[in-house]
């Protein structure tokens, strides 16, 4: 059958975005990963789906997959592209929406400049519902990697925080050299994180402003992670480093993300972007 979707970004992260209001099609992990492939497909970090709200109080249902097929729980980037979609495709006349994902609701309004605000809800501390292996919430553990190429035993220092998805953060002192490529992979899978995890390298400029890079759970590195910056905010926070307010660059571009500390929801604002349309046989 064919489907018709909507290729949009979030500072580079890219989506490809489906009507399951108007459309049906049920895609299989194997077609996911055969759209999300840059050659052969589409191409896309994430397929988004819009679908009809499963309960009374939200607006719409979100469905989010990455690239190699795995449904997920989060995706901020994604949220802000979600939102331009349905206001632009009419699918809403509401200028702030409330959207249920596979694990919690979110709400997201476009702003008079034309950029997203999501309030992406509080973060998660408490290991076993990131989940992560602890014994108790703190704000940095220790963590040892084994690499099986070189055969060595690393120790790294993270912080671990779910914005619904989970997320490791590291500090680094050169953004640009940041063993992304090598160190991600490991984290990704590593066993105190039995679900996996998304990988975040943050080097603080000053406590308003960070460099970020993320190794993304499914993906691999991406032009931007927008649960992985406020993960990066909340992280910096728990260790003392970072204002309520911070800007993150990232290779993408700039987020603004604020939080005000435990119990309060984080706030994210950035950009969302429509590249094309097209339609696809699947
Ligand atoms: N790009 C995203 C996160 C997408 C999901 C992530 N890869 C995961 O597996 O949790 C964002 O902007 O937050």
């Amino acid at each position: 059958m064919l489907i018709k979707f909507t290729k949009m970004h979030g500072l580079g992260n890219d989506f490809m975005v489906v009507d399951m209001i108007s459309q049906h099609a049920h895609l299989r992990t194997e077609q996911i990963k055969k759209l999300s492939d840059r050659n052969f497909g589409i191409g896309f970090d994430q397929l988004l789906l819009v679908e009809p709200p499963g309960r009374p109080d939200v607006d719409f249902r979100y469905r989010i997959f990455n690239a190699d097929g795995s449904e997920v729980e989060q995706c901020g980037n994604g949220a802000r592209c979600f939102a331009r979609y349905v206001i632009d495709n009419k699918l809403t006349t509401k200028n702030r929406i409330r959207v249920e994902t596979c694990n919690g609701i979110i709400e997201l309004e476009v702003t008079p400049d034309g950029r997203v605000l999501v309030d992406m809800g509080a973060p998660i501390l408490i290991p076993a519902e990131i989940p992560f292996v602890a014994d108790s919430p703190l704000a940095e553990y220790e963590l040892s990697v084994a690499s099986k190429a070189t055969e060595t035993q690393e120790k790294v220092i993270i912080s671990a925080i779910s914005m619904g998805n989970p997320h490791c953060v590291l500090l680094t002192d050169d953004i640009k050299t940041a063993p992304v490529e090598t160190l991600g992979p490991l984290l990704e899978s590593h066993e105190r994180f039995p679900n996996k995890v998304n990988v975040g390298f943050m080097e603080i400029i000053h406590r308003r402003f960070v460099h970020l890079r993320v190794y993304e759970r499914g993906v691999g590195e991406t032009m931007a992670c927008g649960t992985g910056a406020c993960a990066a905010v909340v992280a910096g926070q728990l260790r003392g480093l970072l204002d309520s307010s911070v800007e993150v660059k990232l290779p993408g571009g700039n987020l603004q993300i604020e939080w005000l500390g435990e119990g309060h929801p984080v706030m994210m604002k950035g950009p969302a972007t429509k590249v094309f349309e097209g339609q696809v046989r699947v």
